[in-house]
């Protein structure tokens, strides 16, 4: 094993530092293993060696340094945090110290020392640490390498702040996902396909976050490795788009407060982007689609003994403590190079690593210390847990995969058959049907087959427009799914790579989730005391002033305008901008899944895309072939297709911008909290009628928006009357939207109230120590009363016996001190009824808002119901539709079978007349059922799948009730919970007085 190791050393060294560029931060280790042992300090020899370049998406570049056996170490840093507020008031000292760029030494024992790739001082900044662990594994994911970057490390030494960060310095996760979409751009050569999924292993069981109802999932294992059954990945289409994403899952996170920090992570995460890229254009078809996963794990902190929990956390505790130990154990067996078992299986965290650990992805591990003397034995064992990763031999390699299994490719081949199917539609149409039997001498005749063919063709070319409008819009769907370079197509395959690194930047509310700073300033409003720099003002120098112009905010900043000049559709506008589209789209569990969810929900249209929605950086297919005058034939028999279109988009807008909205309240609500005790209460403030600005615009265009779906749906229901179909259907879709986003609304609203009931049952624990505290002093000033009335009685009782005219005076004197001290302890008793009286009013408060809660959950079931009724309402009237096109068919048939008959009974004399016109108007009549029945099966289809969706968006409401229905149960728990400890306080303070 050394052998080898030591024989692939020469050889890497020569390889990457040939092809090292000069100005790259980036790192892999491509080094051997560090051996470091305590006392000896080894030195990472060939950290700073770059592998990103070794491979690049031109055939044979990967083979050669595949064949080449070339193998890298796993990355292994650790970062230092600072010493937190609480540990400086503490007086900690520093245990630990990095000692230079690549060594952590023992304060205690100096000799004690580590070496690793690179060690960040606690003054290091994320993106720093991006560039130096992660960003070479994001860059190698996305060209067909699988990665995984994780944080590991204590409770609270700083795993969540790396890989999530704050909103002032975005952790590795937000930046590796610009990164993404960043390479995406300056790979004009290639067409991409992400997918995201995200997922938490707690208590062992794991749940998917992107999907509330996706718990306790299975995980299975097949060539590619393991993966997670049924777990919902959804395919993003902009960096603001994934984000949203976790933020999203980032609701349905376990975490919750400990000894050590106030918001720590319960369970171990998983946010899983997954690649597939094909080379672009025709020529390079039949090329394997290279397929990848980046995996960015922030693990659950280990815990000490020391730590005092008790119930959850403790259960939490052990569950973590234990996959953790298995993480250790896999890694040590792993790095002993004998053939031993390695227990993957033990712990869900390490069957999901399996592949990277011991696979061909990069690894890099961020282990994160705190210096503090408290943890310095935590510390050391991290340390060496680091120390024993760096010894993982991994052999990265570029994934293929055959095109079966690739959605890319899939999609690629629908949009190639779908596009032919069109060409070939449209040559039937130009060249019609000949008339081959127009060979009659009669001339009259001659004249009758003309007209009837020209009735045929007619009626042929609509339906062939329908299908052809059909086929386009498939063709755009599926288009819209593949992401491509906005920059000119390089003719050259090599990616260009600028020479300096690309710098992100976010949107304003692109990083909303994180917290606005970072978790411990925001816990102890002690930002002054801290003794480092904040690392937020990275983000704003570092942006180029292309970026800063480029930056969009909202989480719109995904979607963007689809321009349609006079009529035709196409993808560039006329200034050069590409403009793009977006969707939510929810693909097949994994790429091996053959069923995809058609049709997708959101198509775009310039009169419903508002002012916020604005280009981005990436683009739809530019290359793709839209006939003009398309989809802006409003004449054509498709329209009402189109105007749902519409309405579908619209409706998806209003989610996104209520989601929007109830976001920015949230923030608002934050601020404005923020705002009461802040030093910057002005800049605040500012922010605060910045975001009312927006809220409000926001809620104009979605009364806009509204008020554009009634008119479409309407324009729909006027067609439909044309049409006898039953005109309440759209008022339903109508009806029920509305219903979708006030409950919306309302969750929005249930979860500010229960923010507010959280803070309230603080200030109420705060008010009953502050009750317990005075009870106490109560108490001691009762105690003292009576040791004082007791020798004093005793001493008046002497005095009266020696000398009555004495003892008086000093009675008088006795009772006056008396006196006061009860005027004293009548002071308390009233303090104590006024802070009685505001604790039964802020219970009262308490107990109205949970009742406004329990309201709100009501009313949703009450919609919920309403919801129902109305599906099943519209499954009636489906039922009554399709019973419509039944009869609607037979009719004609019957009239053709009654025609001639009736004919020959009738005037003799009309009987030419009669032969000669009646075919024709069978004929026309005929066409004319036909188109209506062909409008009939469309409505109706439409119509079922719109009862498809109303069903699973009356199951989400289910779930979503239940879920608020919980949230309720915990909440009246806890209010009867405080109510008890308050009653049996009144209790206590009753009988004492
Ligand atoms: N590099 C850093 N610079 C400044 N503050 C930091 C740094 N790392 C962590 N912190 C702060 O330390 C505290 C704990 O960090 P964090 O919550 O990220 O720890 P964790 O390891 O994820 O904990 P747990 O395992 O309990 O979830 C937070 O208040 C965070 O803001």
């Amino acid at each position: 094993m050394s052998s080898t190791r030591g024989g692939s050393r020469q050889r890497r060294n020569s390889l990457t530092s040939a092809r090292k560029p000069a100005n790259s931060p980036a790192s892999s280790t491509a080094s051997v293993s560090v051996a470091a042992l305590d006392g000896q300090v080894s030195p990472v020899s060939s950290f700073g060696k770059s592998r990103t370049d070794l491979f690049s998406f031109e055939s044979g570049h990967v083979a050669e340094t595949d064949s080449d056996g070339c193998k890298e170490n796993v990355t292994v840093t650790v970062r230092f945090r600072p010493l937190s507020p609480r540990e400086i008031r503490q007086g900690e000292e520093i245990a630990w110290y990095a000692d230079g760029e690549t060594i952590v030494r023992s304060e205690n024992n100096p000799s004690v020392a580590y070496a690793y790739d690179k060690v960040f001082g606690p003054t290091t900044t994320t993106r720093h640490v991006y560039d130096v662990a992660a960003q070479h594994v994001v860059s190698g994911a996305m060209e067909g390498v699988n990665g995984t970057i994780f944080a590991y490390g204590v409770t609270s030494s700083g795993k969540t702040h790396t890989m999530h960060g704050d909103q002032r310095s975005p952790g590795i996760i937000p930046l590796a996902v610009k990164d993404a979409f960043s390479i995406i751009q300056e790979t004009p050569n290639r067409e991409f396909l992400l997918r995201v999924s995200y997922l938490e292993i707690y208590n062992e069981v794991v749940n998917d976050l992107l999907n509330p109802a996706g718990q306790n999932l299975r995980i299975r294992e097949d060539l590619q490795g393991t993966f997670v059954e049924g777990i919902k990945e959804e395919v993003v289409l902009s960096p603001a788009h994934a984000l949203s994403l976790i933020a999203a899952g980032e609701e349905h996170r376990h975490v919750g407060s400990t000894n050590f920090n106030l918001l720590s992570s319960r369970s171990h995460t998983i946010f899983t982007l997954t690649i597939e890229s094909s080379p672009c254009g025709d020529s390079c078809e039949g090329e394997a689609v290279t397929f990848s996963q980046l995996n960015l794990i922030d693990l659950a902190g280990s815990e000490s003994s020391r730590a005092e929990t008790t119930g959850v956390r403790r259960k939490e505790g052990s569950y973590i403590n234990k996959s953790l130990l298995t993480l250790g154990t896999v890694i040590s067996k792993l790095t002993e190079g004998k053939a031993t078992h390695v227990p993957f299986r033990d712990s869900k965290l390490t069957r999901l690593l399996q592949s990277s650990l011991s696979g061909q992805g990069r690894v890099s591990l961020i282990c994160t210390v705190t210096p503090s003397s408290s943890n310095a034995e935590e510390t050391h064992n991290t340390l060496k847990f680091a120390h024993r990763a760096k010894r993982i031999e991994i052999q990265a390699s570029q994934n293929k995969i055959i095109d079966e299994k690739s959605l890319i490719k899939k999609y690629q081949n629908e949009i190639k058959r779908l596009k032919d199917e069109l060409d070939h539609l449209k040559r039937g149409i130009v060249s019609g049907t000949p008339l081959k039997d127009s060979r009659g001498d009669d001339i009259v005749l001659l004249k009758q087959k003309l007209e009837d063919g020209n009735v045929k063709l007619q009626s042929r070319l609509e339906q062939e427009e329908e299908a052809k409008a059909a086929l386009l819009a498939r063709i755009q769907r599926l288009t819209k799914l593949i992401l491509v370079s906005t920059k000119a197509t390089q003719p050259t395959r090599i990616p260009q790579r600028p020479g300096p690194r690309r710098r992100h930047s976010f949107g304003e509310e692109e990083l909303a989730y994180l917290p606005y700073k970072r978790r411990d300033m925001i816990i102890e409003s002690e930002s002054s005391e801290f003794t480092v720099p904040i690392e937020g003002c990275e983000t704003g120098e570092d942006s180029s002033k292309e970026e800063k112009r480029n930056r969009k905010p909202g989480l719109l900043n995904w979607f963007k305008l689809r321009k349609r000049d006079s009529g035709a559709t196409t993808l560039t506008s006329s200034d050069g901008d590409k403009s793009s589209v977006s969707k939510s789209f929810t693909a097949p569990s994994t790429p091996q899944a053959e069923s995809i969810n058609f049709p997708i929900d959101v198509r775009i249209s310039n009169s419903v895309v508002g002012e916020s929605i604005t280009a981005d950086l990436l683009d739809v297919r530019p290359d793709t072939e839209l006939p003009s005058g398309h989809l802006s034939s409003e004449e054509t028999p498709a329209t009402s297709v189109k105007t749902m279109d519409q309405v579908d988009l619209m409706r998806e807008q209003l989610k996104i911008l209520s989601g929007e909205v109830a976001l920015q309240t949230s923030v608002l609500k934050r601020l404005t909290e923020e705002a009461s005790n802040s030093p910057r209460k002005e800049q605040i403030q500012v922010e605060i009628r910045k975001i009312s600005n927006e809220i409000k615009a926001k809620r104009q265009q979605m009364s806009s928006l509204e008020r554009q779906m009634v008119e479409s749906i309407s324009d729909t229901h006027s067609k439909a009357d044309k049409l006898d179909l039953s005109p309440s259907y759209s008022q339903l879709v109508e009806q029920l939207n509305e219903k979708l986003f006030e409950l919306e609304v309302k969750t929005a609203d249930n979860r500010i109230i229960q923010d507010q009931l959280q803070q309230k049952t603080k200030e109420c624990e705060g008010l009953q120590e502050m009750l317990s505290l005075l009870k106490e002093q109560l108490a001691q000033a009762l105690e003292k009363e009576a040791s004082y009335q007791n020798p004093i009685q005793e001493e008046m009782q002497l005095d009266k016996e020696k000398s009555p005219t004495k003892a008086g005076s000093v009675d008088f004197l006795q009772e006056a001190n008396l006196a006061s001290e009860v005027e004293e302890l009548k002071q308390k008793i009233v303090e104590l009824t006024k802070v009685k009286s505001q604790l039964e009013t802020r219970n009262q408060k308490l107990s109205e808002e949970s009742t406004y809660a329990k309201g709100l959950a009501s009313a949703a079931g009450v919609e919920l119901k309403a919801l129902s009724e109305e599906v099943t309402k519209l499954m009636h009237q489906n039922e009554k539709l399709t019973a419509e096109l039944a009869s609607l068919k037979s009719t004609p048939q019957r009239r053709l079978s009654n025609g001639p008959t009736k004919g020959s009974r009738r005037d003799h004399s009309n009987h030419h007349h009669v032969r000669r016109h009646e075919p024709m108007n069978s004929r026309k009549d005929h066409s004319i059922n036909h188109e209506r029945e062909m409008l009939l099966e469309n409505t109706i289809a439409e119509k079922e799948m719109r009862e498809m969706e109303l069903q699973k968006k009356v199951e989400e409401s289910k779930q979503r009730e239940a879920f608020l229905e919980n949230e309720l149960a915990n909440m009246w728990v806890h209010v009867a919970k405080l109510k008890k400890n308050q009653g049996v306080d009144e209790h206590d303070l009753e009988t004492k007085l």
